[in-house]
C-alpha cells in the first residue's frame, strides 16, 4: 500500500469502477470484468488496484445491468484484506460506458470530494499511478489523465463502409507522433467537474456522439485537462493476446514479490 497520499486532503476520494461490458473484442463467453485473471475475476483485480491507494476510501463498481446481484456476490467472495476500510458499493450500469460512469456518479455520498474513474478491464495499474493522479487533482488539476507516448506512427485514414468496407482506407494525414499520447485510467477529477460534464453530455451518449474517455467530456465543457506519466502495466484487456500480458505480468509479480 501506497503513502505517498495521504487521507488529509479535503473531503474524501472515491473510485467507480465501470464494468458492466460485455467484452466483444475479447471473443464470447462471460462479460470481460468477470473473466479470471490468474483464477481471481478481472473485476476483483481492479477492485484491489484502487482499494491500494491510501487515499480512495469507497469504490462504487458499475456491474453489467442485469448482474449488479452477481456482482456483489463476486465482491463478497474476494474480501478485501480484513484492515482495508473501503467501502465497496455495486449499482447496475447502462449501454455505454459514458452512461454506466454517470449512473455510478449518482451512488457517491456526499462527503466525496475527488473522483478517479477506473477501467475495470485495466486490472494491473500500479498504486503508484493511481496516487499520481489523486494527488494531481489534490493539487488542484479539475482533471488528469495518466497516459503514455505512443510505440507507433498513427494514420489517419478516410473509414470505408457500406460496400466499400473491407477495401483499403485511403491515409488522409499522419499526425505527429511527439505531440500524441495513450491515454489510461484511472482518471480523476475534482467531482463537481465530472459531474457537471456527464450531466451535460448525458444525451450525447444516447444520440451516439458521447465521449470515449471522461477526460473528453470534461475537454468538451471547456475545461483544462492535464497528464501524468502512466504505465505499461496499466493497459487495457481488450482482445485475447492482453489476457496472455496480464497472466504474465502477474506471473512476474508473483516472482519479484512472492504475492
Ligand atoms: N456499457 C458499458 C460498456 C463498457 N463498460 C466498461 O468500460 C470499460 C472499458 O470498456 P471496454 O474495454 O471497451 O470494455 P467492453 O465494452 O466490455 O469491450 P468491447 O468494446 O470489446 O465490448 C470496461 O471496464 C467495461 O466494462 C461499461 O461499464 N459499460
Ligand atoms: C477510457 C479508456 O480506457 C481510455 O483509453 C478508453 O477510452 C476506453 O475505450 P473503450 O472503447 O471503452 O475500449
Amino acid at each position: 500500500m501506497s503513502d505517498r497520499v495521504t487521507a488529509d486532503a479535503p473531503g474524501r476520494t472515491a473510485a467507480v469502477i465501470p464494468a458492466a461490458g460485455r467484452g466483444v473484442r475479447l471473443g464470447p463467453g462471460t462479460p470481460k470484468a468477470l473473466r479470471a485473471l490468474n483464477g481471481t475475476p478481472m473485476l476483483i483485480h481492479a477492485v484491489r488496484a484502487m482499494a491500494a491507494s491510501r487515499a480512495v476510501s469507497l469504490v462504487v463498481v458499475v456491474a453489467p445491468p442485469d448482474g449488479a446481484a452477481e456482482v456483489r456476490n463476486l465482491l463478497d467472495e474476494h474480501p478485501l484484506a480484513d484492515h482495508d476500510p473501503t467501502e465497496v458499493l455495486v449499482v447496475p450500469g447502462g449501454g455505454t460506458r459514458q452512461e454506466s460512469v454517470r449512473l455510478g456518479l449518482q451512488a457517491l455520498t456526499d462527503d466525496i470530494t475527488t473522483v478517479l474513474v477506473h477501467d475495470a478491464a485495466r486490472p494491473l495499474v500500479p498504486v503508484d499511478t493511481v496516487d499520481a493522479v489523486v494527488a494531481a487533482v489534490h493539487d488542484g488539476a479539475p482533471a488528469v489523465v495518466p497516459a503514455l507516448p505512443l510505440a507507433d506512427t498513427v494514420k489517419q485514414v478516410e473509414p470505408r463502409t457500406g460496400d466499400a468496407a473491407g477495401e483499403p482506407e485511403p491515409v488522409v494525414g499522419t499526425p505527429e507522433r511527439a505531440l500524441l499520447r495513450a491515454v489510461q485510467t484511472p482518471q480523476g477529477f475534482d467531482r463537481a467537474t465530472l459531474v457537471a460534464a456527464h450531466e451535460k453530455f448525458a444525451s450525447a451518449a444516447r444520440e451516439g456522439e458521447g465521449a470515449t474517455d471522461d477526460a473528453g467530456l470534461v475537454e468538451r465543457l471547456g475545461t483544462e485537462v492535464v497528464v501524468v506519466p502512466g504505465h505499461e502495466e496499466a493497459f487495457k484487456v481488450t482482445r485475447p493476446l492482453d489476457l496472455v500480458l496480464a497472466e504474465a505480468v502477474l506471473a512476474r509479480r508473483r516472482a519479484n514479490d512472492g504475492f
